[in-house]
């Protein structure tokens, strides 16, 4: 068994691919040099499979996710999700992003941001109130849905993202570091809606430095020098 058989999940893992992605290139001008920081990456998430991305700092997990999920462009390769080109517009129900800098919209309440990617479709108001309730509460934050992003800390507004990114039910859940400030009391909530996703048939797909979420994963990719060095199976 390779590194790249099991960056590309071709060892038998069950369900189809829902996120793949080949030869992905990015390269970032600088005036002392430009830089590579995705050289060649291939990789790809099965429905029902939770996949952990480690790396070093600066190593490109960022950038990668980026890519993958439309939100960047990368200079070569491909990203597919459910079998479809990756769009800078991909709907979040496909693919839902929880970047490191969250990107809630200031001018709505928590609940409002977590309501949100519902209201864009035509789930029924009482349906969206429902999942937006469930998902708070599951990540401790219900008490605070009538808040703003300012008047949360940094860890209570990143469960609100990952709720919003949650809400649609995306077929492939693509987070950051998404337990970088939480605290022991609430990091175990966060933790089990990822993999709680990921048994639910989604694809999910997490940056992080955190060994208790590589303790979660089906799959572990470490990156370095720009590609997938080494691929292991944590479970
Ligand atoms: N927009 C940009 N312009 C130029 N260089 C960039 C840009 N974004 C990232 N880089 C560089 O690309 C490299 C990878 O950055 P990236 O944020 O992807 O790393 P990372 O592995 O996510 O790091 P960390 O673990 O610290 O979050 C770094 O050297 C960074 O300086």
């Amino acid at each position: 068994m390779t590194a790249t058989d099991l960056a590309t999940g071709s060892t038998g893992t069950a369900g189809e691919h829902a996120l793949e992605a080949a030869g992905l290139r990015r390269r970032f001008p600088h005036p002392g040099g430009d830089v590579d920081v995705l050289r060649g990456v291939d990789l790809t998430v099965a429905a029902g499979e939770l996949v952990t991305v480690a790396g070093r700092s600066g190593s490109g997990k960022s950038t990668l996710l980026a890519v993958l999920s439309g939100f960047d462009t990368g200079d070569a390769g491909s990203v597919r999700i459910v079998g479809e080109p990756v769009t800078a517009d991909v709907p979040w129900q496909r693919c839902a992003l929880l970047p490191q800098a969250l990107g809630l919209v200031q001018e709505l309440t928590a609940g409002e941001n977590v309501a949100l990617p519902l209201r864009l479709t035509d789930v029924p108001a009482a349906a969206v109130q429902a999942r937006t309730t469930e998902l708070l509460e599951a990540l401790f934050v219900d008490g605070l849905a009538d808040r703003y992003p300012p008047e949360l800390s940094f860890g209570q507004q990143q469960r609100v993202a990952l709720a919003r990114a949650l809400a649609p039910r995306p077929a492939v859940l693509i987070a950051d570091e998404p337990t970088a400030h939480l605290d022991a009391g609430t990091a175990p909530a966060v933790l089990s809606q990822l993999r709680a996703h990921a048994d639910q048939g989604g694809a999910v797909l997490v940056a992080t430095h955190d060994d208790a979420v590589h303790a979660l994963a089906d799959r572990r990719l470490d990156l370095a020098h720009g590609v997938v060095a080494r691929a292991s199976l944590p479970r």
